[in-house]
């Protein structure tokens, strides 16, 4: 089916009679609303704040973890930084949604959560939003039932209708990248390529397994070993694509910034603070007439650090 096509058709001739993707998009079972938009669950919050070590923590009222004072120190200090730069970033965004592009298991829901909480912006998995609009419990059955291509067209419908949409973050499917009518729709707003190493993401994923990731599900064999073969071939074959974002968030470099080398010691919250470093840095580079104005600015700057 032809992408693109309007909201209404394109349900319809996906055989959803109830129209499900307008009620995925603009009410259904979610629990609260800003303005005609479902808000994700706010579970997200007590997410938000992951102690080195990668166990979510509860950021002040956390009791003593194993790590102690300086665990909790470390948790609160990365919230406030945290905080701290989602102010800044509100205030270039204007509004716009952030999309996190990535390979499968690069993070994208996670971060993107942790981002949309603290910015006060509304969180979607577009994964998620073809399920509801489709009608089936998951991408694996869509795949099954009826095919990648059937995905597809539901995955750039999906896009296309929140591409008209204001103050969201949005966790892409992996390979929403692929097709350039994305693209189109993704540059409405400002795009983030969480660039995760391939081993770091077959380790996550074999944590998990694959059962729910059609692509890399494989029905034997050792599940780090599939998911990192799987996953190589998929970067190969999707070449630059992801490195159409605006931004790219490299975990090798922020784990190298902070003087390691092992991407599995950064939490989602170190990856929410570089991506809205970076968001920052794009929008200020990329402003032509610099709209926001450069007194406005520096006073926005100065309000900002007195905080
Ligand atoms: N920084 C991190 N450190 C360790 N584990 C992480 C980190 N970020 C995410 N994970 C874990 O990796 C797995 C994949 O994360 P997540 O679902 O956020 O990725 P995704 O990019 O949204 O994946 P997909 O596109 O396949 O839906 C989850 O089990 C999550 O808990
Ligand atoms: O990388 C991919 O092509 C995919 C990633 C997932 O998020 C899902 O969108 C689906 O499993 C396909």
């Amino acid at each position: 089916m032809e992408a693109g096509v309007g909201l209404a058709l394109q349900s319809r001739a996906a055989g959803f009679g109830s129209d499900r993707r307008r009620s995925a998009l603009y009410g259904g079972e979610g629990r609260a609303r800003i303005g005609s938009l479902r808000v994700a669950e706010p579970a997200v919050a007590k997410a938000a704040v992951w102690a080195r070590g990668s166990k979510p923590v509860a950021p002040l009222r956390a009791k003593k973890s194993s790590g102690g004072h300086e665990t909790l120190h470390n948790s609160v200090d990365e919230a406030l930084l945290l905080k701290r730069k989602s102010e800044e970033v509100l205030f270039y965004l204007n509004g716009r949604c952030i999309y996190l592009v990535g390979m499968m298991g690069s993070g994208k829901s996670t971060v993107g959560k942790i981002m949309s909480e603290v910015l006060g912006y509304s969180f979607f998995d577009s994964d998620k939003l073809v399920e509801q609009a489709v009608g089936m419990p998951s991408v694996a059955q869509i795949f099954k039932v009826h095919s990648e291509a059937f995905f597809r067209d539901n995955e750039s419908s999906v896009l296309r209708d929140l591409s008209s949409m204001k103050r969201l973050v949005v966790a892409t499917g992996g390979g929403a990248v692929i097709r350039p009518v994305n693209w189109k729709y993704m540059k409405k707003g400002l795009s983030v390529w969480l660039d995760v190493p391939l081993d770091a993401l077959a380790r996550r994923i074999a944590k998990v397994g694959t059962a729910s990731r059609p692509l890399l599900d494989q029905p034997s064999g050792d599940p780090y070993t599939m998911a990192f073969s799987k996953l190589s071939m998929l970067a190969e074959q999707r070449g630059d694509a992801y490195a159409n974002a605006d931004v790219r968030v490299s975990l090798e470099e922020i784990a190298s910034k902070q003087g390691h080398d092992d991407v599995s010691k950064l939490t989602p919250t170190d990856i929410a603070i570089e991506s809205f470093h970076k968001i920052e840095n794009f929008v200020i580079e990329h402003t032509v007439d610099n709209p926001v104005g450069d007194s406005q600015a520096d006073s926005h700057a100065q309000r900002i650090q007195t905080l």
